[in-house]
């Protein structure tokens, strides 16, 4: 989205735990760009890297509601990697910091309460006790206290945050197990979720848009998007995670049975809670990680969506893909998957 749409662009540096062989078709065009293989929870690899930035996007993070990884290496990558890069912008005079942040640092929270079509500004009890959701509302916190810090030469940091709901589209990983299963289940998908719950969702091409946009702005609305946060959105339609879902998986041939959920929510709290305890049984032995248990079943059964402008109103954010386009090219992903399985 950089090399497309920002023309003042001179050199791009991506850093990350891992450099896919794309990075390489991207290295073909005018502009520099320079793929760096490291770890955000080493500070001064960190360093290195941001050294001489004029704005650093941080984007890496550890997303993982599933206990494949431990709560202490969430809060390693998430909260200590935020300050490593907080500390590097400090340390070398980057002044521009843009942190992609998550719907979950304000919910759902541990009470289930719905937060419908909310803002920036709609009063919610943000209770977290899984360590995803609260190594993101730390790490946002440490984001949003550091605008104003002294960076080297003694201007300003300025700082803001965007906070995704949940992000679809091309490489979306949950996507595809739910396609693969439903291959497997004859092309059928179970209803679990009342269709009633509304689950906020956004186009990844709109995601890396509005980052752009707030990298470019930031430096001369600093006054006014300094310290903020701003929800990340597009016009994707409000619907349950699985309605939602079908919107992509409909056209690729599968279909989602039943009205109204096939299992009663307390046999699924039940069996949340058996994945739970397997999980601990079986971790010496192998990673069972099954995409239901009861984190993920209070997220995908309370409603949770936005519906603000703050961030047209700042920095004239408009979505870059139509709701149309988002569908169609996350259809046409879809079908590649299905493609390569067979
Ligand atoms: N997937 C979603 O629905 C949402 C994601 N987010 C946030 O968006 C960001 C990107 O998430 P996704 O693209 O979904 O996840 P992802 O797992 O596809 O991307 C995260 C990237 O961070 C890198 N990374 C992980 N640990 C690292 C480390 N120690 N050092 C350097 N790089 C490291 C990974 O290699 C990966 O490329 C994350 O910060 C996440 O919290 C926010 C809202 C919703
Ligand atoms: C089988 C169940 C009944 C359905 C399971 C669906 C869940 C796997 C997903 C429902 C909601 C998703 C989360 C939500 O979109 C918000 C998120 C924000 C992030 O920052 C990271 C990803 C996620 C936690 C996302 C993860 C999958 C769900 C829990």
């Amino acid at each position: 989205m950089l090399l497309q749409q920002e023309p003042q662009l001179r050199e791009l540096r991506i850093f990350d735990l891992h450099l896919g062989p794309w990075l390489e078709e991207l290295k073909t065009g005018p502009v520099q760009v320079t793929a760096i293989q490291g770890d955000v929870t080493q500070a001064h690899e960190v360093a290195a890297a941001v050294a001489g930035a004029h704005v650093v996007i941080h984007t890496a993070g550890l997303v993982d509601v599933f206990g494949k990884t431990s709560p202490e290496t969430i809060h390693e990558v998430n909260v200590q990697g935020t300050r490593n890069v907080i500390e590097a912008c400090v340390q070398t005079g980057t002044r521009f910091l843009v942190y992609t942040s998550s719907m979950e640092v304000v919910g759902p929270n541990i009470k289930g309460q719905p937060f419908y079509r909310g803002n920036e500004n709609t009063p919610y009890e943000a209770v977290h006790r899984h360590p995803y959701p609260c190594s993101k509302a730390l790490a946002e916190q440490l984001v949003l206290e550091a605008n104003g810090r002294k960076v080297l030469g003694g201007l300003p940091l300025v700082t803001c945050a965007l906070r995704p709901t949940g992000i679809y589209g091309e490489g979306h990983q949950i996507m595809r197990d739910f396609y693969h299963q439903g291959l497997r289940l004859g092309g059928r998908l179970f209803r679990a979720i009342p269709a009633s719950v509304e689950h906020g969702r956004v186009y990844v091409g709109n995601v890396a848009w509005m980052h752009v946009l707030v990298a470019r702005e930031l430096e001369h609305r600093a006054a006014l998007m300094g310290g903020q946060v701003y929800f990340c959105y597009d016009n994707s339609p409000y619907k349950s995670y699985e309605d939602f879902n079908m919107e992509f998986l409909g056209p690729c041939g599968l279909r989602l049975v039943g009205t109204r959920p096939l299992l009663p929510y307390w046999l699924l709290l039940f069996l949340a809670a058996l994945n739970v305890l397997l999980q601990w049984l079986l971790r010496p032995l192998l990673l069972y990680a099954p995409l239901l248990n009861p984190y993920t079943l209070a997220m995908a059964n309370t409603t949770f969506t936005v519906s603000t402008d703050k961030a047209r109103r700042h920095f004239g954010y408009e979505p870059l893909f139509s709701w149309e386009e988002s569908r169609t090219r996350t259809i046409r992903w879809v079908q590649a998957v299905e493609g390569s399985a067979q």
